[in-house]
């Protein structure tokens, strides 16, 4: 059965310098009902210009997009239903006095003026992200995790259809993060929320996200489930962005044993293992990079860097020599980049 949809968008394009330098070009895309779909691409690929477009935020200058399959006009003083169901966190906490309180940003955001409604939409959004305890707090005062849940649980004080979330992790420690992460899914689940997710981080958007939308100069180049696009990405641009990897030309990858006629060969860090015996041993570890249960090791021969993945802890040192041996690699043509 396929996914209900919630936003289109055809053919939009949205550019700033009158070419297509900037913004977005021709995107044609779909938003399922009640799902993650997460936007990943470099900086400056158009991520913000597409979450602004998408939300009414922006006007483009060709293409429409739909809400509910009817086309949503670009927001105006006087905000229709459609504005309303959705809502967007900003990057810079934008719409937020630092000098009022929590309490007060929140209540003055509200369209009623009746204060029982608004005690209680207030004090329900603070329950629902667990900060009902800061309300007394000015906004400027509190901490950049602490800002991220106050700004989501003001985002979701209507309780909007769709959410959109522009980079909203970025100011937060990996405690306070994977909390938020959890909230927002649990709060997706129950209420059956849509969330668009713009996040720089690929653990965050492979293990968030149901659909990935990649997006390369304004344009989407791929898309599809997390799991399918970390496992058999078409693209380099997609693999390097979402993986732990070494790109290598085809010269290169021939010293790890590789024989390739393609231009670029890619080695995630999880393919290659390390082991101190074996007919070469022609490797040197150059870093040790501990990442908790496993290690990072960076190793070298002839030039070439590898990253390797290894969880027989401190049992290389730096310039010691090892064997490398590679499960697994990808392939990419000079045309697929
Ligand atoms: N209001 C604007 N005026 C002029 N140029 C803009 C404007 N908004 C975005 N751009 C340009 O459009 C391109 C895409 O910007 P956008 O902010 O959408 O990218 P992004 O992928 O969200 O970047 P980042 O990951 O760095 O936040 C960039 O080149 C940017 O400079």
């Amino acid at each position: 059965m396929s996914d209900e949809l919630i936003l289109e968008t055809l053919t939009v394009t949205k550019n700033f310098f009158g070419d297509k330098s900037s913004g977005v070009n021709n995107i044609t895309l779909f938003i399922p009902k009640g799902k993650i779909t997460g936007i990943v691409g470099e900086s400056g690929s158009g991520k913000t210009s597409l979450l602004k477009l998408l939300s009414g935020h922006m006007k483009p200058d060709s293409g429409e997009v739909f809400f509910h399959g009817r086309p949503l006009p670009v927001r105006s003083i006087n905000p229709l239903q459609a504005h309303t169901a959705i809502s967007m966190v900003s990057q810079d906490n934008s719409g937020m006095d630092p000098n009022d309180t929590v309490w007060s940003n929140m209540v003055n955001a509200l369209p009623s003026e009746d204060a029982n409604y608004a005690i209680q939409k207030v004090t329900q959004a603070l329950n629902l992200l667990g900060i009902y305890e800061l309300r007394e707090q000015p906004f400027g005062k509190l901490s950049g995790g602490e800002k991220q849940r106050v700004t989501i649980a003001n985002a979701l004080i209507n309780r909007p259809e769709v959410l959109m979330l522009d980079e909203p992790f970025n100011q937060v420690d990996a405690n306070y993060r994977e909390g938020l992460q959890h909230d927002i899914r649990q709060i997706v689940k129950e209420w059956g929320v849509t969330v668009v997710l713009v996040s720089h981080d690929p653990a965050e958007l492979l293990s968030m996200a149901d659909e990935l939308i990649v997006i390369k100069e304004g344009e989407i180049v791929e898309h599809g489930h997390p799991e399918n696009l970390y496992h058999s990405p078409k693209l380099l641009y997609t693999a390097k962005i979402l993986v732990r990897c070494t790109e290598l030309t085809a010269a290169q990858a021939k010293i790890c044993g590789i024989k390739s006629k393609r231009a670029t060969v890619v080695i995630y860090a999880e393919h290659a293992a390390v082991s101190a015996i074996g007919i070469s041993g022609k490797w040197v570890v150059k870093q040790v990079l501990f990442k908790g249960f496993y290690e990072e090791l960076i190793v070298e021969r002839n030039e070439v860097t590898l990253r390797v993945l290894n969880y027989q802890l401190r049992k290389y040192a730096v310039n010691s020599k090892v064997s490398i041996s590679i499960k697994k690699y990808y392939e990419f043509g000079k045309w697929l980049g």
